[in-house]
């Protein structure tokens, strides 16, 4: 709570200005939803990135929100859009990987976290352009076959799925490369991080620690791929109850025999780790049949076979691997000069541009219908393409991707 700058109040008491700039060009939007009005933009003390204040016009009060997710940084100003439950925000002359954003006001997310903490909560997250599916969680006991189907799968898709490298406190094998199959790190260290908020969820598991950074779920999403996390039955938990819209998926060994047979071939682990294994893989399998954390159980017996119904579960039965996306489809530059307005799912930016001899236009249609997933700050399957570009009167039809 505070006092509002008079302009401000000024502003919010006299006309609704949703979406668009205020007068003092300080580079603030205001968006009313209800009784609500968010002001975004930067703050009166210099602070670098995008602040949020909200004005509750039914308390006739200033609102101070607890932020979740990263803040995008300031730029020369932004347009604001409200959809449903977040508010799109368009960055002015931002490099092309950091012009959309979500300030999420009430999805599913927030409402959860304002329940716990009694407070008004809102959460960033960067928009990502491309209709990624969900990520997929893959679980089961060691030694099931899980490593051996991710690398099936990545092997065969390279352009579609990206791998969260997870952190992990116990010692690499023979083969395992830092960075590439985990992050290997001290039990110390890795503590401090997860108290400084930067583990998605993490877990104690065979006598070690393994956690998946938010920083390593992003890293894929901003690369445009699915993400596959390999992780326990407690990640998965941990992951089912987060912001991450995820398909959970658990690997069963056809039997206990089998699965003891496996580690011991893979010959990666001591007799005393294999035992432990072996001991701690019944009750995972307990848990991964009988909880709701899962929506498909698959039996790794004959392994071919396993992998096809895993393609077949995530849709890519029969698929030929897609080609790279191009890099038209990831690149968008919105101008300074630009104006926004909102059809349906549609956003479309009206951008104006300068050139020596005559003024062009170009038409840029955002298709915001199949937004999914929002946090760990990342929102995901935004869509766009140039609709227009007319300086004679011409208008030209053209799909970027
Ligand atoms: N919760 C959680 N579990 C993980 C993570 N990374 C790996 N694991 C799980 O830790 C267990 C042991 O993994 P690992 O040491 O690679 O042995 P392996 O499963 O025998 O190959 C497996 O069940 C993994 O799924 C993580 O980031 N978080
Ligand atoms: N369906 C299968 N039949 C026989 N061996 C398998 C099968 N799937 C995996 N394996 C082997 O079992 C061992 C353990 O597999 P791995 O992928 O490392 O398991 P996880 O990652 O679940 O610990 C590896 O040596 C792998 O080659």
């Amino acid at each position: 709570m505070g006092e509002a700058p008079a302009f401000l109040v000024d502003d919010l008491q006299n006309e609704p200005l949703n979406g668009f700039e205020l007068k003092s060009g300080t580079c603030k939007t205001t968006t009313t939803i209800g009784d609500k009005t968010y002001v975004i933009g930067g703050a009166d003390d210099g602070t670098l990135s995008i602040e949020v204040r909200i004005f509750d016009s039914s308390l006739g009060e200033w609102v101070q929100p607890t932020v979740y997710g990263t803040k995008p940084l300031l730029s020369k100003g932004h347009s604001a859009v409200f959809l449903n439950d977040r508010i799109l925000i368009l960055k002015k002359g931002a490099k092309s990987d950091d012009q959309i954003w979500f300030l999420e006001v009430d999805t599913q997310y927030v409402r959860r976290q304002q329940k716990q903490l009694g407070t008004e909560v809102v959460a960033w997250s960067k928009g990502v352009i491309g209709n990624v599916e969900k990520p997929v969680v893959i679980s089961g006991p060691s030694g099931v076959g899980k490593g051996t189907l991710i690398s099936m799968l990545m092997k065969e898709f390279p352009a579609m799925f990206g791998f969260s490298v997870s952190h992990t406190t116990r010692a690499p094998r023979g083969t395992e490369k830092d960075g590439v199959h985990y992050h290997f790190t001290e039990k110390s260290v890795m503590e401090k991080e997860i108290e400084d908020g930067k583990f998605l969820e993490f877990a104690s598991v065979h006598g070690n620690l393994y956690g998946t950074s938010v920083e390593a779920v992003e890293v894929v999403a901003d690369a445009g791929k699915r993400c596959i996390l390999d992780i326990d039955v407690q990640g998965a938990r941990s992951v089912r109850s987060s912001s991450l819209e995820a398909i959970f998926i658990f690997v069963c060994p056809p039997s206990m025999e089998e699965l003891e047979k496996r580690l011991r071939d893979r010959g990666t682990e001591t007799e005393e780790q294999i035992l432990k294994r072996l001991r701690n893989a019944a009750a995972e399998i307990e848990q991964g049949k009988s909880s709701k954390i899962f929506d498909f159980i698959l039996y790794n017996d004959n392994l071919e076979e396993c992998y096809e119904k895993l393609k077949k579960l995530l849709g890519l039965s029969g698929c030929v691997a897609a080609p790279p996306k191009s890099a038209a489809l990831r690149e968008f530059n919105l101008p300074l000069d630009h104006s926004v307005s909102k059809i349906d799912d549609k956003i479309i930016i009206n951008c104006i541009s300068s050139g020596l001899e005559k003024e062009s236009k170009n038409l840029i249609m955002l298709d915001v219908s199949t937004l999914k997933g929002g946090a760990p700050g990342r929102t995901r399957g935004l869509d766009f393409q140039a609709i227009g570009s007319f300086s004679d009167g011409l208008i030209g039809m053209e799909k970027l991707s």
